[in-house]
């Protein structure tokens, strides 16, 4: 069964087509990025996907049933992009609350309550209010209630906005030790953040989706370099570099940085290549990595 089927789902706002015939498929695996410019109709996606909006058109299955069925209760949960606590009541009251309604015991829920703030690592603020609270540790306690009742499939809508290095490393911690057990889908600007979550990326723009690719293999059968320059004759190293063994393609990204197209490789023979080049010429370089970041990925004009 697949975890979430999106069948040409279609959905306006007025005149205004957010989903336009949208269509893909999420089997279980690691966390799946959302990825899009604004307005590309992610957040649309989760209303849909959470059943607090229905499509115009088109058909949508969540872990096999229909969104808002009574069915998903408790299996799904998610984190709304601009999720707020209640600010008349403590942390601990709301959660407990919120499990309540899942059906647990008071005792149940108290214990639920304070299992999901531990995960979070906020065991210590549970009678306080959230006005008392930092953005980043509201944000920390609504992840927390997504994760009330261990569903197991979980929509994060931009879990780490706004949020300082510290609060978003430790939502990243959070999500990487659950991710076994628990289906994230996780939508954010951030690519870095992602690509270092995510197992596959679903592109939409216009309410399209318009790439759908494993983080780490992007292409089967070809291998990427990425260099990235502190100083260097961009004019000399494209040719210099595309003349390097086992070479098929050179792109630069931006100035001083560049991804090397190669067949899968065994060992370091390339890398010393383009060490040896650029020591050759006296350049320096910032950053030499096996493989494409995310962004290389999804934007290359070799993945358009
Ligand atoms: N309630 C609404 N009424 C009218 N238009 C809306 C409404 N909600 C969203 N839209 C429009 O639908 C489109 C998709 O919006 P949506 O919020 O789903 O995009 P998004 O990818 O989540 O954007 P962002 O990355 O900026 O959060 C946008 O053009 C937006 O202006």
């Amino acid at each position: 069964m697949s975890l979430i089927k999106c069948d040409q789902v279609s959905l306006s706002y007025g005149s205004h087509r957010a989903l336009d015939c949208l269509s893909f498929t999420v089997e279980s695996g690691g966390p799946v990025a959302l990825v899009g410019p604004n307005g590309a109709g992610k957040t649309s996606l989760f209303s849909c996907l959470c059943g607090y909006q229905r499509p115009d058109s088109g058909s949508i299955s969540v872990l096999g049933h229909a969104p808002g069925s009574a069915a998903l209760a408790g299996r799904l949960a998610a984190l709304p992009q601009d999720a707020k606590l209640d600010a008349r009541f403590s942390i601990k009251a709301q959660l407990t609350y919120f499990a309540r309604l899942q059906g647990m015991s008071a005792k149940q829920a108290q214990t639920e309550a304070m299992r999901v703030l531990a995960l979070v690592d906020l065991e210590g603020i549970a009678d306080k209010q959230p006005s008392e609270l930092s953005h980043g540790m509201n944000k920390r306690v609504s992840i927390a209630q997504a994760l009330l009742g261990n569903p197991e499939l979980v929509l994060l809508d931009e879990p780490t906005a706004g949020l300082d290095p510290a609060n978003t490393k430790a939502i990243r911690e959070l999500i990487k030790s659950l991710k076994d057990q628990t289906q994230f889908m996780i939508s954010s600007h951030n690519l870095d953040e992602l690509e270092k979550l995510c197992s596959s990326v679903l592109y939409i723009d216009k309410g399209q989706l318009t790439k759908s690719m494993a983080v780490e293999s992007a292409d089967a059968g070809v291998s990427y370099l990425t260099l990235k320059m502190m100083s260097a004759d961009d004019q000399t190293l494209l040719p210099a570099l595309e003349r390097l063994t086992g070479v098929s393609k050179v792109e630069q990204t931006a100035a001083g940085e560049f991804v090397l197209q190669t067949q899968p490789r065994q060992g370091h023979q390339l890398e010393s290549e383009v060490l040896e080049l650029l020591s050759a010429h006296g350049w320096q370089y910032r950053m030499l990595l096996n493989g494409r970041t995310l962004e290389d990925s999804l934007f290359s004009s070799a993945s358009q």
